[in-house]
């Protein structure tokens, strides 16, 4: 029986990729919008892939913000794309019970187990308290805080003043990535993999979260049976991606004995330092269940899930953030300037008023809200109605369905930023009082909206922030002409080619 339904799987995928060959290759260019027979409109999308970023605002603008994509019948991938603030402020706040990750989305992440990022419900909500119980507390902010003082001080000071010194091209974006590694491995697991030195090491934790990611992209782009019967075989993405959960396996289980190990020596010894400095892995392992009575902290696997959990939300997004931020100051030398005269006086080494300084600094969380406007790392959202509803731009969506936002999208919708969106413009953050202009959630929605916003968004804007004022106070960074810059198809919206620059010291008078 198993081998007559493989051979029909087969001869259909062998039929379904010689008519979208067809389709692809031999007929004239059509709309996205059109709907073939039984392709519907898989082949446009294939055909749009390279470009989907700039296809999407096209589309999506056409359609008034809002378009029902059609896939081949009986594969799962119909969605509702929609960048409407209304509808998202729908979805994600005001009707938000009625909306999950729901079970296709943990099917398609399913690397990352029972973490915060694909859980539902009463566990996500757990979850989500004990989260905010291990992250919210005064010491671990200050670990947090002298973690990241103390990457850049000792790493990526020391990095950028070697490649200044050779005069040679670096990676920005690969810099960046090490950098943010490091600092969120020791804030998950107290030890620094030192993936940040002129070494530049491979790392195979790294390298795993990047296969995750590209595998991920495509699940979503191909029939859910496909992907299914590839990773059976063990093949192309697919073939990576069960690698890359070995990896994972593997490695954090090699954490977790590792700490659990280190508390039993410690058991008994109450050293202050410890508590200053307790890593979101032993805060974990303590946690108290019988206040979260779902969570079972003796399981490894649960252990694994909200490691790993922590380590893909705060790795990428950060270092993604950096990359375009720079990458637009070397387009806009008056931002430079202006940011310039903001940080002149920061000082990053006085830590005890560490936080009230990065407060201050208006105008630079201005051109970071504009970079992250303009490229969200976590560039799409997926969701799907628990019951069928109506949106208010009058869609209607069943049960089970999915709904995507396109975050990259939103940020270029002239309809909800003006006629000026696709201009880089800090000035749009700041008040005529001179502070800090509040965007609302479902129109800023790079760290998501309503009861799932990003948990570690002070963290990250703290992190970006201090490396911003580092870098602009001591270097002149140089972006290497006639390289091509362009997102990288991915759960996160990467530099496809990363983002080679030379680095000088700057001298100060
Ligand atoms: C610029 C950097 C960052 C951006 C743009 C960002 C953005 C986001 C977005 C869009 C989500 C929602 C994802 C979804 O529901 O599918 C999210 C969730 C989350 N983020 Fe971040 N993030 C950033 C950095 C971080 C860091 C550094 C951490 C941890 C230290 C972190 C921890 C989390 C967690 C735990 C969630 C899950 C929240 C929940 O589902 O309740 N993020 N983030």
């Amino acid at each position: 029986m198993a081998s007559i339904s493989l051979l029909q799987v087969s001869v259909a995928m062998i039929l379904g990729f010689l008519i979208l060959h067809y389709l692809l290759f031999k007929k004239p260019y059509g709309r996205f919008r059109r709907n073939w027979p039984v392709l519907r409109m898989l082949p446009a999308l294939l055909r749009a892939l390279h470009r989907i970023y700039d296809y999407s605002v096209k589309i999506l603008e056409i359609s008034n913000l809002t378009f029902p994509f059609k896939g081949p019948r009986f594969a799962g991938m119909d969605m509702l794309v929609t960048v409407d603030p209304a509808n998202i402020h729908h979805i994600m706040t005001s009707n938000f019970s009625n909306y999950i990750k729901g079970p296709a989305f943990q099917d398609v992440f399913d690397v990352f187990g029972d973490g915060i990022i694909t859980t539902d419900l009463e566990l996500w909500k757990t979850l989500r308290k004990s989260y905010q119980a291990v992250l919210h507390r005064q010491e671990f902010q200050r670990f947090s805080m002298s973690t990241m003082t103390r990457k850049l001080k000792d790493g990526l000071v020391p990095l950028l003043d070697h490649f200044a010194e050779k005069g040679t091209t670096v990676d920005l974006q690969d810099v960046f990535g090490r950098f943010t590694f490091d600092i969120i491995l020791i804030l998950v697991t107290g030890s620094d993999p030192r993936s940040l030195s002129i070494e530049m090491p491979e790392d195979e934790f790294s390298k795993a979260l990047d296969d995750v990611g590209e595998g991920i992209l495509y699940r979503h782009v191909k029939p859910r049976f496909l992907w299914k019967l590839q990773n059976w075989v063990g093949f192309g993405e697919e073939k990576k991606m069960t690698k890359a959960n070995a990896t994972f396996d593997r490695v954090c289980a090699k954490y977790i004995s590792g700490k659990r190990e280190e508390m039993k020596r410690s058991q008994g010894v109450i050293d202050k330092s410890n508590v200053e400095s307790e890593d979101i892995l032993t805060s974990f392992i303590k946690l108290d269940t019988t206040k979260y009575k779902l969570l079972n902290t003796s399981d490894d696997k649960f252990l694994r899930d909200n490691i790993l959990t922590f380590i893909i939300a705060g790795r990428d997004t950060t270092a993604s953030a950096l990359s375009w931020f720079f990458w637009l100051l070397s387009e806009n030398p008056k931002v430079v300037a202006k940011i310039r005269q903001e940080v002149i006086n920061t000082d990053l080494s006085r830590t005890g008023n560490g936080q009230e300084n990065l407060d201050k600094l208006v105008y630079l969380q201005g051109a970071l809200c504009e970079a992250l406007r303009l490229y969200p790392p976590v560039c799409f959202g997926r969701k799907s109605p628990i019951k069928s509803d109506v949106l208010p731009s009058g869609h209607k969506v069943d049960a089970n369905s999915n709904i995507v936002i396109c975050l990259y999208a939103l940020g270029r919708m002239r309809a909800v930023w003006g006629e000026d969106a696709l201009e880089f413009k800090p000035e749009r953050w700041i008040t005529e009082s001179g502070g800090i202009k509040h965007e609302p959630s479902f129109k800023f929605l790079s760290f998501n909206a309503g009861p799932r916003t990003c948990l570690g968004k002070h963290i990250a804007l703290n992190q970006m922030k201090i490396v911003a004022v580092e870098i602009l106070q001591n270097y002149d960074i140089k972006v290497v002409e006639g390289q091509k810059i362009e997102p990288v198809l991915g759960i996160i919206l990467s530099m496809k080619h990363g983002l080679r620059i030379t680095v000088t010291k700057r001298c100060l008078a």
